[in-house]
């Protein structure tokens, strides 16, 4: 489906690590992504792989509102000490309705609207993601096979329909804290994620 896709690619040294960094231009909508790795991916054994949407509230200022900033941190640390793995970090921001609409999300979230809610009163999905590009840059960094980082099957099965063999999923539990507990309960109950170990643990703070 996508052909001659735009890259570029150098080394990242990290708080985590040594990664190769690459970068992958989305035709159509022109977005660049970015693909963290290590190690070796030719003899097509499964790969540990995180697909991580872009959370700039999260990732960047550390939000508590959310559980992103940890799992950011906490998938580099395991591919970092696996030595070998990937990932991508991808430019769907608020699950795919982009910045200014999260920001309108959160204010309605203000009002006591929950995540699910605060997307459906904008007019917008609920999660307007879409994982077939993220599938197009697994093919270019020859992975086919994935252990995949994570806590939503709605991800796995949209690989898996990419063409992309999901071998097993490795929960990525972390992050939970007093602020966050009612957005990862609503994840939980209503989006499916599985979150039962999670929901047992104590507060990280
Ligand atoms: N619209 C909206 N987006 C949010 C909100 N909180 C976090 N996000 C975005 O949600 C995305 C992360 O999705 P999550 O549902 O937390 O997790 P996931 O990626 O589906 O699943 P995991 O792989 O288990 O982390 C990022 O793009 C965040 O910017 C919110 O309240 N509203
Ligand atoms: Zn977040």
């Amino acid at each position: 489906m996508y052909q001659d896709i735009e890259q570029a690619l150098c080394r990242l040294t990290t708080a985590h690590g040594d990664f190769r960094l690459y970068g992958f231009k989305e035709p159509g909508t022109g977005l660049e992504h970015a693909a963290l790795c290590c190690g070796d991916f030719s003899d097509g054994s499964p790969v540990l792989v995180r697909l991580h949407s872009e959370c700039l509230t999260g990732d960047t200022f550390g939000s508590c509102h959310c559980d992103c900033g940890p799992q950011l941190r906490g998938a580099l640390e395991a591919i970092a000490k696996e030595g070998r793995g990937a990932l991508l970090y991808l430019r769907q921001e608020g699950r795919g309705i982009g910045l200014l609409n999260k920001i309108r999300a959160y204010a309605l979230q203000e009002k006591g609207a929950d995540t699910l809610d605060a997307n459906r009163l904008l007019g917008l999905p609920a999660d307007a993601r879409d994982y077939g590009f993220a599938a197009a840059m697994l093919g270019e960094l020859g992975i086919s096979s994935v252990r995949l980082l994570t806590n939503n099957p709605h991800k796995m099965d949209s690989l898996s329909k990419h063409g992309i063999h999901v071998e097993d999923r490795v929960p990525l539990q972390v992050g939970r804290n007093r602020r966050n507990g009612a957005y990862l309960d609503t994840k939980a109950h209503r989006m499916g994620h599985l979150f039962d170990i999670l929901r047992e643990a104590p507060a990280d703070d």
